[in-house]
């Protein structure tokens, strides 16, 4: 007799978090993701934490679909900048992902290499149906190029670098980067509660 599988939502718009997690949970349960489903508004990620965005959009998810929902929130918190732009990652400038780096390159002009020391950080949000709730966070530390590099990954991959790598997140396959990365690590703390739906 072969059990069924526990659904779970994937309540990301994002293609390249889709895709990490996607590999990360492996065929361990079967994932929805939000191109499956009727379109429905996107919440506002008006928290000012990255645990308190993740929770709200899991929620508002799970409500909505009447699914479990796995909702995951991340950020670059670069020192020399005060920890910007943090929560305000996807806002930081508009248009793509190359705008947002390019951004932060040359808000960084001139900064010596000891002082562009950075943080991806992730929190995962798992919220059932009948509104319990969990949350992981993770974390990855390395300091931002002077130039991008790579062509994997997705975001500001192609301006972090892994020091202890001597390459960019964007050089490293997505099994290398899973195994290191904040998405990864909060991942690894949150599968037995996937497992457990
Ligand atoms: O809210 P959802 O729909 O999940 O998708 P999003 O792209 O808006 O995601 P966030 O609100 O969490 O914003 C995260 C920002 O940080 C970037 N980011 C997140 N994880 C990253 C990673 O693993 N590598 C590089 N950049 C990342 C991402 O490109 C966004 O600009
Ligand atoms: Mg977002």
């Amino acid at each position: 007799m072969t059990a069924t599988k526990p659904r779970l939502l994937f309540a990301t718009t994002n293609k390249g978090k889709l895709r990490e997690l996607r590999e990360l949970v492996g065929d361990a349960v079967e994932v929805v993701s939000l191109a499956d489903l009727p379109p429905m508004p996107e919440p506002e990620e008006d928290a000012d934490t990255l645990e308190g965005n993740a929770l709200k959009k899991a929620r508002e998810y799970a409500q909505a679909t009447g699914l479990p929902a796995l909702a995951d929130d991340s950020g670059l918190f670069v020192d020399a900048l005060g920890g910007r732009p943090g929560v305000y990652s996807a806002r930081y400038a508009p248009g793509d992902d190359r705008a947002r780096y390019e951004k932060l390159l040359a808000e960084l002009a001139g900064v010596p290499d000891d002082q562009r020391t950075a943080s991806f950080q992730c929190a995962l949000a798992l919220v059932k149906p009948g509104g319990e709730a969990r949350v992981e966070v993770g974390r990855c530390d390395g300091r931002i190029g002077h130039a991008p590099g790579g062509t994997h990954g997705f975001g500001y991959d192609p301006v972090f670098i892994l020091p202890d790598k001597g390459r960019t997140m964007a050089e490293l396959t997505a099994e290398e980067k899973s195994a290191i990365s904040h998405r990864g690590a909060a991942f690894r703390k949150m599968k037995p509660h996937l497992l457990g739906l």
